[in-house]
């Protein structure tokens, strides 16, 4: 990747210098980790202003720190099918990051899973984290499991597995993983069971995204979609566009999907299209979510079947042909690296006015680069998606004060978190005269609050 972009002074040359070696450490320690790689270069190129302002923090050598884990845990999971076969996968726990709080973040059960992915994740995370506003350091795992077509024994039985070595390294006060992809309120539950058992104590602030009835948060469910309509509104109110009438084209249709798809349709949005891993269906009348929700959370079935219930849509085969539907607003809320450079230019050439992403870095680098160059109103992910872990947080608090809040005071809470940090990067964009350029605005938003706790804390 070129990080030579914004250099054009003497000054910003000896930080994109700096910021090259950073570069080449983590490439060469890191090899073969392409989506890692991917993370950091997309991260340092937007700390050129920032660096060349306040030049302490190369001083102090917060990069060289930052871009290494605290900590990376690989661990056999072995566990036995319906069948009584024995199998193994292998789960993973970065600790990227504590300088804001214990680590935070998901667990992600799919078979791409490997260090790549983790790292990738959890490095992100630990802005995002700091985005939020709430004390939490950044963390993430998973394991290359895969719990399509799994029995509901054998999901339990792995999650029993999986915990019995993950119990070793987290605790309320240290590391507090949740869901992601292959990873709702089944899995934590069985997780969360497992947890109790091999402790001999009932710890609720150990996992969020727990069942309601045993400590779980209202809201959390809902959060990260909600909250990136909430930061996707601010875009748009800033920029004279509302929701209301607006065409929007959705990718997934899982949590973040769903619940994005239900808080756009409340503000008036038609939602016209959304997928899975197979394909997408498309649907001009807008889609129906009670169906999505029935296919999807009831029946765990494949998108293609929505078809059957509405004629009047279309399903075609494969995922990428979603982004060639027209519309006002593109989401994509599925996965890393599902909206590539081709994909952007079609959404620009049929006048998309705003993309706010859902999942974590689904645009490549130069889909972004197309976004930013035609003016497109872009919201990063470590900045748009940062509301289901910043209901995490809240589930954690509500855990420690052992009381519940109402679904509207937990959404209430997010809509503000949403707010502030939508305003965080607008000041930052204004700072460093980066407008128009969320993308750099939050990762330098995001990162100087880690980097000044770094600093008062010392080298450790
Ligand atoms: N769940 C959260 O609270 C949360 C928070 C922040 C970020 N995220 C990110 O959001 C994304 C989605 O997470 P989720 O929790 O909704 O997971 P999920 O497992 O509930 O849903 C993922 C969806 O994406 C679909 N999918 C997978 N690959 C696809 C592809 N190439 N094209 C189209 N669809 C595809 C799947 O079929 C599924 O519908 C991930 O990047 C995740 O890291 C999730």
């Amino acid at each position: 990747m070129n990080l030579t972009k914004a250099m054009s002074t003497d000054n910003t040359k000896r930080v994109h210098d700096y910021l090259d070696e950073i570069y080449t450490t983590v490439v060469k320690r890191n090899y073969s980790e392409k989506e890692f790689h991917q993370a950091v270069a997309l991260f340092l190129r937007s700390l050129v202003p920032l660096l060349a302002k306040y030049p302490i923090y190369m001083e102090k050598g917060i990069l060289e720190q930052i871009t290494e884990p605290e900590r990376l845990i690989t661990f056999r999971v072995p566990w036995v099918d319906d069948n009584g076969k024995t199998r193994v996968n292998r789960g993973l726990r970065v600790q990227f990051n504590s300088a804001l709080g214990p680590y935070k973040g998901g667990l992600r059960f799919h078979p791409s899973v490997d260090s790549s992915i983790i790292k990738f994740l959890g490095f992100e995370q630990t802005f995002k984290n700091s985005l939020t506003g709430q004390p939490i350091g950044g963390g993430k795992g998973g394991a290359d499991f895969d719990p399509k077509g799994k029995s509901d024994n054998e999901i339990m039985r792995f999650c029993q597995s999986f915990m019995m070595e993950l119990s070793k390294y987290i605790g309320p006060n240290v590391d507090i993983p949740a869901g992601d992809i292959g990873v709702g309120a089944r899995e934590i539950g069985y997780m969360f069971g497992q947890y109790k058992k091999i402790r001999g104590a009932f710890e609720a602030g150990v996992l969020t995204g727990k069942g309601i009835g045993y400590g779980g948060s209202l809201g959390r469910t809902e959060s990260t979609g909600y909250g990136t309509i909430y930061f996707l509104q601010e875009m748009l109110k800033d920029s004279g566009f509302s929701l209301k009438g607006s065409t929007v084209v959705v990718s997934g249709s899982g949590n973040v999907s769903i619940y994005a798809m239900e808080k756009a349709m409340e503000l008036g949005a038609r939602i016209v299209a959304c997928s899975d891993s197979n394909g997408y269906i498309y649907d001009s009348n807008g889609i129906n979510l009670e169906t999505v929700k029935q296919i999807k959370e009831v029946n765990a079935g494949r998108i293609s079947e929505y078809v059957n219930k509405h004629p009047e849509a279309s399903y075609s085969e494969g995922c990428s042909g979603i982004w060639t539907i027209p519309c006002d607003v593109a989401l994509p809320c599925a996965t890393q690296n599902e909206l590539d450079e081709q994909a952007a230019l079609t959404l620009v050439r049929n006048n998309v006015k705003a993309v706010a992403e859902g999942a974590n870095m689904p645009s490549t680098p130069e889909a972004i680069d197309v976004f930013l160059e035609n003016k497109v109103l872009f919201g990063p992910a470590k900045a748009v998606n940062a509301g289901g872990v910043a209901v995490s947080s809240l589930e954690m608090s509500q855990n420690s004060m052992r009381l519940s809040w109402t679904f509207e005071e937990v959404d209430e809470k997010l809509h503000e978190i949403m707010k502030n940090i939508y305003q965080n990067c607008i000041d930052a964009a204004e700072e460093f005269e980066l407008e128009g350029n969320l993308e750099a605005a939050a990762n330098i938003a995001g990162f100087r609050k880690v980097a000044d706790a770094m600093i008062a804390q010392g080298v450790v």
